[in-house]
Parts: C-alpha cells; structure tokens; sequence
C-alpha cells in the first residue's frame, strides 16, 4: 500500500509521529510537505495529496492539521476523495468499513501521539465492507458524476448545477 502523507505546520510534529509509524511497518509513503514548522496554509497542502489519492498514484492519504477539520475540508473538494476526520479508533474503523474513507485527517492539537498512531493502525488495516454501504457511497459518487440530484429513489429532480 502506497500513502501520501501531508500536513500544514499545526499538523507537523504529529505527521513525524505517523512517518514513524510508516516507516517502523515498511509502508511505503511520499511526504508531501511542509517539512518545517513554518506556517503554510493547509489547502495548499490538501489539495496535492488529495490529488494523488484522486487519480490513483497513491492508495490512501493521510492528513493533519491543527485540527484536522480545514484539511478535511479542502481534501473533500477534490472529487473522488473521501476525507473522514478521526479522533477515535471507532470513527477510523467505521470510516473505512462504512465510508470507504480513501484520506484520514487528524488534528495534532486534538489528540496525542498514541492514539493517533493506534487510529493510524486501524484505519489502514479496516476494509470496506461493501454491501449497503456500497450503494451509498455510489450515491456520493453519482453527485460528482452529474451534479446534485435528489437521492430518493422515488422522487428524481433536475440535477442542480
Ligand atoms: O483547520 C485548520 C487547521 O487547524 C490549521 O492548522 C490552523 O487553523 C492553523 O492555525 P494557526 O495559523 O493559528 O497556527
């Protein structure tokens, strides 16, 4: 499994927490900045990796931030990409075996290190359960493909663009 991995200077520290993680396990992983504390805006970060989860050169991404919650948003603007914000090891595994989460976002002034490698840990070894949950996520997809158009099976509406 290939991972790109990226964070803004509020998700720095934690992000050598987690190449540590990488690297410990073999897990091949592309660091995609910053590589100092210096303050960079997280979109600028988020969007590369997103980018390259998006168009398949890598199989899953990981994100962090202060928070986790702007490099989550960014990352879900690039279609494709579905990016779950955890901070429990519950939410990891559902993100994957419900969601299909393709990027985990974590923010280093939330958690500590610990539970961020073990939510890590989780999240990388969880598989997509398929099934109800499959159908969705095709609805989620299905929004990128044509637009906005009402899920409910009975009642279709003109996709709003
Ligand atoms: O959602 C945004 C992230 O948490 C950023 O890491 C945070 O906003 C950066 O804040 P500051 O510029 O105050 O370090």
């Amino acid at each position: 499994m290939r991972i790109a991995v990226g964070s803004d200077h509020g998700g720095f520290n934690l992000k050598r927490v987690i190449i540590e993680y990488l690297e410990e396990r073999g897990i091949e992983y592309k660091d995609f900045g910053c590589y100092t504390c210096e303050p960079v805006d997280y979109p600028d970060i988020a969007l590369p990796v997103a980018k390259s989860v998006a168009e398949g050169r890598f199989d899953r991404g990981i994100l962090i931030c202060g928070t986790g919650i702007g490099i989550s948003i960014a990352a879900n603007k690039v279609p494709g990409i579905r990016a779950a914000l955890c901070h429990d090891c519950f939410s990891a595994r559902a993100s994957r075996e419900h969601n299909d989460a393709n990027i985990l976002a974590m923010g280093e002034r939330v958690i500590g290190p610990g539970l961020a490698r073990e939510i890590v840990d989780i999240w990388l070894r969880t598989e997509f359960e398929g099934g109800r949950h499959e159908r969705r996520v095709n609805k989620i997809k299905a929004v990128e493909r044509n637009g906005f158009i009402c899920c409910n099976d009975t009642k279709q509406e003109e996709p709003i663009r």
